[in-house]
């Protein structure tokens, strides 16, 4: 548990960590002394010389001074300690998911880096404060008590001893139960929280379809799902827990047993007895309550091994020595592309996009075309053969170096709850005014903006929810013309545009790609006509490739594929237009 709190924490903390767990280690041990001090001073104020407990009484009161200050200075420094785990934590999270490559983050990877992020952590910070002081007291104590005890009287002491066995079987039992049920707990929780997103997410399709009950019947499922999970885990965890508690009680009664039959057997005197078992009352409450103290402990180590899972994750190597492209031509070289899962999404695709033009990424659903324009960005790299930048290996770029010469306009457009001005600047923080105004022109956003009632101030909501998909495209679009980078992937909606709206989208793509390289994913015919050369992918390899006009002339997948869509849209083109 420690190996992974530390690990979790980092370097930077590991010591300090380290040392105030060994001052709440310490503290704990001092407490134990203390109450083997007890003993002398119960024994001699019982026996026939009380005036013997002073020098006891002056020892003790030295060590319980010892003992406050350190224990409130223990206290202070877990306090801050649970403040800067949180902290610190947020900051490795935060600082290692930037490092990510973008591909990682998928809806589910999302949801449970939210959980991570609050649950988690917060568990984790609890652990210095509320867990570790009391579980070392309960273990620590009445360890160094023992070791007191035996210097008065060894019998009681290695009764205490063997007592402490069974309990120790009884502490491991508890927490392996709390462990192995609080993970199946935390992967339920997980499902369930994944579902209740999903039905949030699913809304508009199930009441468009008036299958609110399909979609609430696998909410209901998960929800089912988690609540049998806490009750396995209180089912399993609880008893285990009651009955360390009362083994504990037992092995106290047990001691109180032991302790008379030493006194009728005059083996020790009664008043060191009664003392004895001071310090010994004293522990078994604190003792009693280890197994609750130790589960809460394992439930914190399921967030940890969250966290630590989170920060084993595989950042993108970055290059030792980066290279800057000279020119801005796009190659890809046999790239082959396989998922984690083993889907083989691209294989031995090969294509070439000269600096300036337009290529379209054309094919079925599933063919690899956003596959291949996320590799360009380095959403991954890709497991076989080369994606190259001016003839410069994206991986040998460096991904900050890469970001600023690649412009991505995707259809999942995440806003920021800020002003449209602030979401626009995002891709030049010190674009000034006329620059926004020319790029607003530019993409169409400035008519969105001449119509918001606080115009370029107008806050957009989380996610942008205050602007419709064709408006948060134009956003989007204005943000790539900002960023002004020398390539652009285009991913074309056209689900979310109205006739209106894709004429503007249109007319800025077409700005887009001035004199930019552009790898668009076309959904629209025009786009697929306009294009420079398009690349017809299928089944995750190249089909065809060339120009518009001969790959329509070839008769081939591309002219296939072309009919498909036109009888589907119910076109009617002459030879001419579809040249
Ligand atoms: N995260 C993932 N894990 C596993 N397989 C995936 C993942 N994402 C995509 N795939 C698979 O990779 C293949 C290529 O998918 P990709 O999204 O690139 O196709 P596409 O041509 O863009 O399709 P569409 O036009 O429907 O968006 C498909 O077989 C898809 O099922």
């Amino acid at each position: 548990m420690i190996r992974a709190f530390l690990d979790a924490l980092g370097p930077d903390h590991a010591r300090p960590v380290r040392n105030r767990l060994l001052l709440t280690a310490a503290v704990s041990a001092l407490q134990g002394v203390l109450l083997a001090l007890l003993v002398p001073v119960f024994a001699a104020l019982l026996g026939p010389g009380p005036e013997a407990a002073l020098p006891w009484l002056a020892a003790l009161l030295a060590v319980t001074a010892g003992y406050a200050v350190l224990r409130s200075v223990s206290l202070y420094l877990n306090f801050t300690l649970g403040g800067s785990i949180s902290r610190g934590l947020h900051r490795r999270i935060g600082d290692h998911v930037a490092r990510l490559p973008l591909g990682w983050f998928t809806g589910a990877r999302l949801g449970e880096l939210n959980r991570i992020a609050t649950d988690g952590v917060s568990r984790t910070m609890q652990v210095p404060v509320h867990i570790l002081p009391p579980l070392s007291d309960a273990v620590i104590t009445p360890a160094v008590a023992l070791v007191g005890l035996a210097v008065f009287d060894w019998r009681l002491a290695a009764a205490a001893a063997v007592a402490a066995l069974p309990l120790w079987a009884a502490f491991r039992r508890s927490n392996a139960a709390v462990a192995r049920n609080d993970a199946a707990r935390d992967a339920a929780a997980d499902e369930a929280a994944g579902r209740v997103l999903e039905y949030a997410r699913a809304q508009p399709v199930l009441r468009a379809f008036g299958r609110l009950d399909q979609g609430h019947a696998a909410l209901e499922e998960s929800l089912r799902g988690e609540h049998a999970a806490v009750r396995r885990l209180l089912l399993r965890a609880v008893p285990a827990m009651f009955a360390f508690g009362f083994l504990a009680r037992l092995a106290f009664g047990a001691l109180l047993a032991v302790a008379v039959l030493l006194a009728l057997d005059a083996q020790t005197p009664a008043p060191l007895l009664v003392a004895l078992l001071v310090p010994v009352a004293r522990c078994a409450h604190a003792v009693a309550g280890a197994a609750e103290l130790g589960g809460a402990l394992r439930m914190a180590e399921t967030g940890l091994r969250r966290i630590n899972e989170v920060l084993a994750a595989e950042p993108l190597p970055e290059p030792d020595r980066p290279r800057r492209p000279e020119r801005f031509d796009v190659e890809f070289d046999s790239v082959s592309f396989r998922h984690d899962d083993g889907t083989q999404a691209l294989s031995d695709v090969s294509f070439h996009v000269p600096e300036g033009s337009v290529t379209a990424l054309v094919g079925p659903s599933g063919a690899g075309k956003t596959t291949a324009a996320r590799l360009l960005a380095r959403f991954h790299d890709a497991t076989g053969g080369a994606v190259r930048i001016g003839g410069v290996d994206v991986r040998d770029i460096g991904s900050e170096e890469l970001s600023r010469h690649v412009a991505m306009v995707f259809q999942d457009v995440y806003l920021f709850d800020a002003t449209i001005a602030d979401n626009i600047r995002l891709a030049r923080p010190g674009a000034d005014g006329a620059e926004l105004e020319r790029v607003a022109r530019l993409s169409g956003l400035d008519r969105v903006v001449a119509e918001l009632p606080d115009g370029w101030d107008t806050r957009v909501g989380e996610g942008g929810t205050a602007l419709s998909g064709g408006q948060k495209q134009r956003v989007s679009i204005a943000r790539a013309l900002l960023k002004d980078a020398p390539v652009v992937v285009l991913d074309e909606a056209t689900a979310a545009l109205d006739a209106e709206n894709e004429a503007v989208v249109s007319a800025a793509v077409t700005e887009l790609a001035r004199e930019r390289t552009v790898i668009v994913i076309a959904h629209r015919m025009a786009t697929v006509r306009a294009a420079d050369r398009i690349v017809f992918l299928d089944g995750g390899r190249v089909a065809e490739q060339g120009a518009p006009g001969e790959l329509a002339a070839a008769n081939g997948r591309y002219a296939e594929f072309l009919h498909a869509r036109q009888k589907a849209l119910g076109w009617r083109l002459t030879a001419a237009a579809s040249t």
